[in-house]
């Protein structure tokens, strides 16, 4: 990898306790991936543990999906910018001025983390949108999602990969893709439903590949994370 070449891969931290993510994370090379934060840890350690992180050198990903009011949403992202994690996301299902009052809030801070909006969740499928009364393909939901967030001042999204070139030819490359649902060829799929391996999801146009158990739960994580970036193209390797 070169220097001048930024971590593609972000490796979702979901662990029960603090003891097996930092030596996770121990493992792994800040220079090779950034990490994901998530609720559970995080209701669990709370920002102590993202700060412990970044002192070994990781950016991090605080993947709270703030959902509220538009001032309570503001806040939250201008506490996670306080904290000085690289990344944070709302759910633009939150709608427009929640958004806006977030990215407003975000344009103060001296330090912005990238404002990322969730879309669809990569776990949900036709009939998971058509039980919540929005019938139709996920994708055009997604592509409805992301010009929302676009038109709110978001820097990109969270949407699966299968959505990654449709959302890129319709909004352009300065806009990101930030890509759950990714499952290397013959991993268990879980509860994920919209996946892609990760070279089809780089292919496709993901900026950040987010991966989680296919790393975690492998039996040498480690050795789960150099496979994947073998699998990617060398030239579009992190
Ligand atoms: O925002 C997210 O990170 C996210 C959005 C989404 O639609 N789907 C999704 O899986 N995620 C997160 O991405 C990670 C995926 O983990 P694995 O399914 O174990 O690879 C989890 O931490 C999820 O919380």
């Amino acid at each position: 990898m070169s220097p001048t070449q930024s971590p593609r891969i972000v490796v979702a931290l979901d662990y029960a306790a603090e003891a097996p993510a930092l030596e996770l994370a121990d493992r792994l090379d800040p220079a090779r991936c950034r990490l994901k934060v998530g609720k559970e840890l995080f209701t669990r350690l709370g920002p102590a543990f993202v700060e412990t992180l970044q002192r070994r050198g990781f950016e991090i990903f605080l993947d709270l999906k703030f959902h509220d009011i538009p001032n309570t949403v503001a806040a939250a992202c201008a506490a996670a910018a306080d904290l000085g994690v690289w990344m944070v996301n709302v759910h633009t299902s939150g709608g427009p001025r929640m958004m806006e009052a977030a990215r407003a809030r975000l344009s103060q801070s001296s330090r912005p983390p990238l404002l990322i909006g969730v879309t669809v969740l990569t776990s949900m499928d036709a009939s998971d949108l058509a039980a919540l009364g929005c019938p139709g393909d996920p994708r055009e939901r997604v592509l409805a999602l992301a010009r929302l967030a676009r038109e709110a001042g978001l820097d990109g999204i969270v949407c699966s990969p299968l959505e990654s070139a449709p959302v890129r030819e319709a909004l352009g490359c300065d806009f990101l893709l930030v890509t759950p649902g990714v499952r290397p060829a013959g991993a268990s799929v879980g509860d994920q439903k919209r996946i892609m391996t990760p070279a089809e999801a780089l292919a496709a146009g993901s900026d950040y590949l987010v991966i989680g158990r296919p790393i975690t739960q492998a039996p040498d994580p480690l050795a789960a994370l150099l496979e994947i970036e073998r699998s990617l193209a060398p030239d579009a390797i992190i």
